[in-house]
């Protein structure tokens, strides 16, 4: 039997395993050993049996990470390998966030055959998504468009948007990238109306918070700049995430010693926001992504969040 150096732990989505093969080739790299001594151990998670309703109807929080966490726990896995993006904002008890590879790019790409643009959308055009940040961005961009769900993976939207479910679509592109994709990239979406979610872009590595061996093996590879962008990022979530009903953007650049935050909150209809933009050293990035949410929740009208 083969010994592995280290065992991980992935969805089985084919964005999942590119990212997974991404960490795999990285960690044999750093540590001049064959890949095959990571083994990629591949996790069905709830959000991957879900396929009929949004994962905000389904409920829970979580559900691209929770088998797999349990894995992680039980000790079947050393870590496992996320979309920064999929991770909720607390983790169970002894579980962390130990490394992060380089950001890709976080912007959200704008995808259809209909239009060159998002902007040049027939009136009442329908766009597929299931993410409420996108839906509310796009409502307050275009509130004359209709936004319904649109599920699955990358490749799965991107066939039913083939097939006429849907005029367009808006997907991360990094997934397009990272599946060599990006061919169907219709127009790029600018950032300051389309702030991505939380995480977008960047791969985590959560690990059992004691494991000190395999956070010593990660630690080549982690990346700092991503880390204390997602520290910012991430700080901003655990103050505002009451419910993952409720539209919430945000990203942390960082430029030497600076971070500079913008972070943003959205009613699902798009007919309102509030929004703060932070910057200060990259040494206190977790200090200002919590500022900026207190910001926020302090300025927050009562029932803004529907629960
Ligand atoms: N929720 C699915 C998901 N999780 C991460 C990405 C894209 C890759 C990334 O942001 O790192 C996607 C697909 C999408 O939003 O288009």
């Amino acid at each position: 039997m083969t010994q592995h150096l280290l065992r991980l732990g992935t969805r089985g989505s084919p964005l999942a395993l590119r990212q997974a093969e991404e960490v795999q080739a990285r960690l044999a790299a750093a540590h001049g050993i064959d890949p095959s001594a990571v083994a990629i151990e591949v996790i069905r998670t709830t959000g991957d049996r879900i396929q009929d309703r949004t994962l905000a109807e389904a409920g829970g929080k979580g559900l691209f990470t929770k088998e797999i966490e349990e894995a992680l726990i039980a000790g079947t896995i050393d870590f496992a390998v996320h979309s920064s993006k999929d991770v909720p904002t607390f983790l169970p008890d002894g579980l962390q966030l130990s490394t992060y590879l380089p950001r890709e790019d976080v912007r959200d790409a704008f995808v259809s055959p209909r239009a060159a643009s998002l902007a040049t959308l027939p009136p009442g055009a329908v766009v597929g998504t299931a993410s409420l940040r996108r839906q509310a961005q796009v409502l307050r961009a275009r509130p004359d468009l209709r936004v319904v769900p649109l599920r699955g993976n990358v490749q799965t939207r991107l066939r039913k948007l083939e097939d006429g479910a849907v005029d367009a679509t808006l997907l991360a592109l990094a997934g397009l990238n990272r599946l060599k994709r990006a061919d169907v990239v219709t127009a790029l979406l600018p950032l300051d109306q389309f702030l991505p979610a939380i995480g977008q872009g960047a791969i985590a590595i959560e690990t059992r918070a004691n494991d000190s061996r395999t956070i010593d093996l990660l630690s080549r590879i982690n990346d700092p700049d991503t880390e204390a962008a997602l520290t910012c990022e991430r700080a901003f979530l655990t103050v505002l995430d009451g419910s993952c009903r409720t539209p919430i953007a945000g990203l942390a650049t960082i430029d030497g010693n600076r971070i500079e935050f913008t972070g943003e909150v959205l009613r699902e209809d798009g007919s309102e926001h509030l929004a703060e933009k932070l910057s200060g050293n990259r040494q206190d990035a977790e200090a200002i992504g919590r500022e900026a949410g207190a910001r926020i929740k302090q300025r927050l009208p009562a029932n803004f969040f529907k629960t």
